[in-house]
């Protein structure tokens, strides 16, 4: 089912035409990733599905509830963590927690469950030192647990781990994951990794448009390159290379193009049975998210 149906969104400023007719529909419990270069017009968009930007035209429906430019009702449904999230240094983040819980309409029962419940999740519960001490990772985390104070059926994450180092990203993509079974999540990068590692669906923002969107996993398989890697002991190079004089020298092994991999990949199986060749691996190379970008944004 679509949690969001974005339909028809189009918005320039002044002369220039950031989102020019755009629709998409975003399934629930999966991690839509919004991608685009700096400038895509991906933070446009998202403020536009929170009601804080004013559309030029179409229509966005959120948990079936149409969005209206300057109203907070569909945003109850929403948890949103901008890409600087600012926060009072002088609390701890459970006090934060709280106060945020507050100004959200809870009671003090279920803010103190909430507060307790959203640091678990993303890994704060124990730290009781100010947030002026928290590194930028940790204050992620907590803009995260912020957004899911109210419990929110949409996490909507504005680059998210662009500023992170390895470590901050991977736990920032953890709880991502982790959470996407009760919280439907979008979020914008301009990281290829990230979103390949994570999301389940994608949409690439480019020159206002979307030039592809789906199952990540299903339009990589598409791509599926056609080049086959072999890693063997020397000797064995040497007779493969003999007996498909069309393979190239690849890293400490050998690449053989074929328009049918399937086929190659058997016919050189059984070459290798017939002449007793041992072979270290076989892989089919693998198409990136990076190489579907470069494809789609040529255009
Ligand atoms: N309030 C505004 N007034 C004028 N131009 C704006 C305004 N907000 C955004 N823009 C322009 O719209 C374009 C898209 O901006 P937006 O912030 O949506 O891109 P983005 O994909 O989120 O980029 P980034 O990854 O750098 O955050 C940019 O050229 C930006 O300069």
């Amino acid at each position: 089912m679509s949690i969001v149906d974005i339909q028809h969104i189009s918005k320039s400023f002044g002369s220039k035409q950031v989102l020019n007719d755009v629709s998409i529909k975003i399934e629930e419990g999966r991690i839509f990733g919004l991608i685009g270069q700096n400038g895509a017009g991906k933070t446009t968009l998202m403020k536009i599905i929170l009601g804080l930007l004013k559309k030029d035209a179409g229509d966005i429906t959120l948990v079936g509830e149409k969005v209206q430019f300057g109203q907070t009702v569909t945003n109850q449904a929403i948890g949103y963590l901008p890409d600087v999230p600012s926060f009072y240094p002088y609390y701890t983040a459970y006090e934060y927690l709280l106060l945020c819980g507050e100004i959200t309409g809870l009671s003090k029962k279920e803010r103190e469950l909430r507060a307790k419940e959203t640091l678990t999740q993303v890994g704060l519960e124990k730290n009781n030192k100010k947030i002026a001490s928290f590194s930028r990772g940790m204050k992620q985390r907590l803009g995260i647990a912020q957004a899911l104070i109210h419990k929110p059926k949409i996490l909507i994450c504005d680059e998210p781990t662009s500023a992170l180092d390895p470590n901050g990203r991977r736990d920032i993509l953890k709880i991502l994951q982790q959470i996407k079974h009760e919280t439907t999540v979008i979020f914008s990068t301009h990281l290829l990794n990230d979103a390949e590692n994570i999301c389940d669906d994608l949409a690439i923002l480019h020159n206002g448009s979307f030039v592809i969107s789906g199952d990540v996993q299903h339009l990589l398989n598409e791509r599926r390159k056609s080049t086959l890697f072999i890693e063997a002991p020397v000797q064995t190079l040497e007779k493969l290379k003999e007996a498909f004089p069309e393979a190239t020298d690849k890293n400490h092994g050998i690449a053989l193009h074929s328009a049918s991999i399937e086929k190659t990949q058997s016919t050189l199986f059984q070459y290798c049975l017939e002449h007793q060749l041992v072979i270290h691996s076989m892989s089919v190379e693998k198409t990136t998210l990076d190489d579907l970008f470069m494809e789609v944004t040529a255009k």
